[in-house]
């Protein structure tokens, strides 16, 4: 399972978790303008918005698993699995493979509008990226500073939804996750009153009350109703150390311990990492299941308007700060 958020401050911030029980080998990756693109089905783009984010990069090619670009617009694929279908090439649309869905949107588009616009004449094909490597069953949240969505592509069609929570997780489908969260709409970050029985004298013995029945466990409806109660009663101050802080606090609300979700016989689905991509300003912070230290990957420290691929090791070594 996997878990994605948007949070705004004085900058945007995007990010998810990526929770599975075993990793493809990802790394943090930056595209640079002029790193050609060559489309299965829509040709080749030379020239594009720069891209970083985390990516498994095959063959000298970035397979984003969520990134965002140089203009502010973040975008991250999740596991929908049973729910996603791909159509086969359909004339008179732009066919884009799933594995091409996130560069094609990030390399050209810079705000939801032209997202909006682009997304209206897509058809997402199941397209391989290789004979071993079959397309992943994904849905994806697009978002910018003022907007998000989801994407769904299903039996029935291209479900594009508005995302009003800025937040995602995996099945059911969205409108469904939505139409969940109506069940919680008693769920307050204050104190409860007695609205159960006049007759009972019902006492608030502890703090936190107003949430009670926030589910805690690690399903994929019950952190999103927890994710969405998280993010959107979320306080911070707007200095990038408090945003990022709070951002990694936010998705701190779904991760996955090893152990709490078996999978197979003695496997576990764990938080393998979390990102918080500073959309605004390029930057790519990340912590890992083994190394609860922030590590950023900042684009702009790059040269954004070269042609080869950069990519850096996720560090997955625990740093402890020894202050004595
Ligand atoms: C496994 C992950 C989702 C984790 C998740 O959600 N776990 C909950 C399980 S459950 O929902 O509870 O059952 C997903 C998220 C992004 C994916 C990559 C996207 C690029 C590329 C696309 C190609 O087409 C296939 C290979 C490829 C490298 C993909 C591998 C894998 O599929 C990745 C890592």
């Amino acid at each position: 399972m996997c878990t994605a958020a948007t949070y705004k401050t004085k900058d945007f911030y995007f990010g998810r978790t990526l929770d599975y029980e075993f990793s493809y080998g990802e790394q943090i990756a930056v595209t640079p303008r002029n790193y050609p693109f060559h489309f299965r089905h829509m040709g080749d783009v030379a020239k594009h918005y720069a891209i970083i984010g985390m990516a498994h990069v095959a063959a000298d090619y970035p397979l984003y698993y969520d990134a965002v670009n140089e203009k502010g617009v973040g975008m991250a694929g999740l596991n929908f699995v049973g729910n996603a279908y791909f159509p086969e090439v359909t004339e008179g649309k732009e066919n884009v493979a799933s594995f091409e869905f996130i560069p094609w949107v990030l390399g050209q588009c810079a705000n939801m509008k032209e997202v909006r616009a682009l997304l209206a004449k897509i058809n997402i094909t199941g397209t391989p990226f290789a004979e071993n490597m079959p397309a992943a069953s994904l849905h994806w949240i697009i978002a910018d500073a003022d907007e998000a969505v989801t994407v769904e592509s299903m039996k029935d069609g291209l479900k594009i939804y508005d995302n009003p929570a800025g937040v995602m997780t995996n099945n059911p489908p969205f409108d469904q996750q939505m139409f969940l969260l109506n069940n919680y709409r008693g769920l307050s970050p204050r104190q409860p009153e007695n609205h159960f029985s006049e007759k009972l004298p019902l006492e608030c013995y502890s703090r936190g009350m107003g949430a009670l029945g926030l589910p805690g466990d690690l399903s994929s409806a019950s952190r999103f109703a927890r994710v969405a109660f998280t993010k959107m009663n979320s306080v911070s101050g707007d200095s990038e150390e408090e945003s990022v802080g709070q951002f990694f606090h936010i998705l701190g609300s779904v991760e996955q311990q090893r152990g709490c979700c078996e999978v197979a016989e003695g496997k576990y689905e764990i938080t393998i990492y979390t990102s918080c991509c500073n959309a605004t300003k390029g930057i790519y912070y990340y912590t890992t299941y083994t190394n609860r230290q922030i590590t950023a990957v900042d684009m702009h420290r790059e040269d954004l308007d070269g042609s080869g691929l950069i990519h850096y090791p996720m560090l997955e070594k625990e740093q402890i700060l020894r202050q004595n």
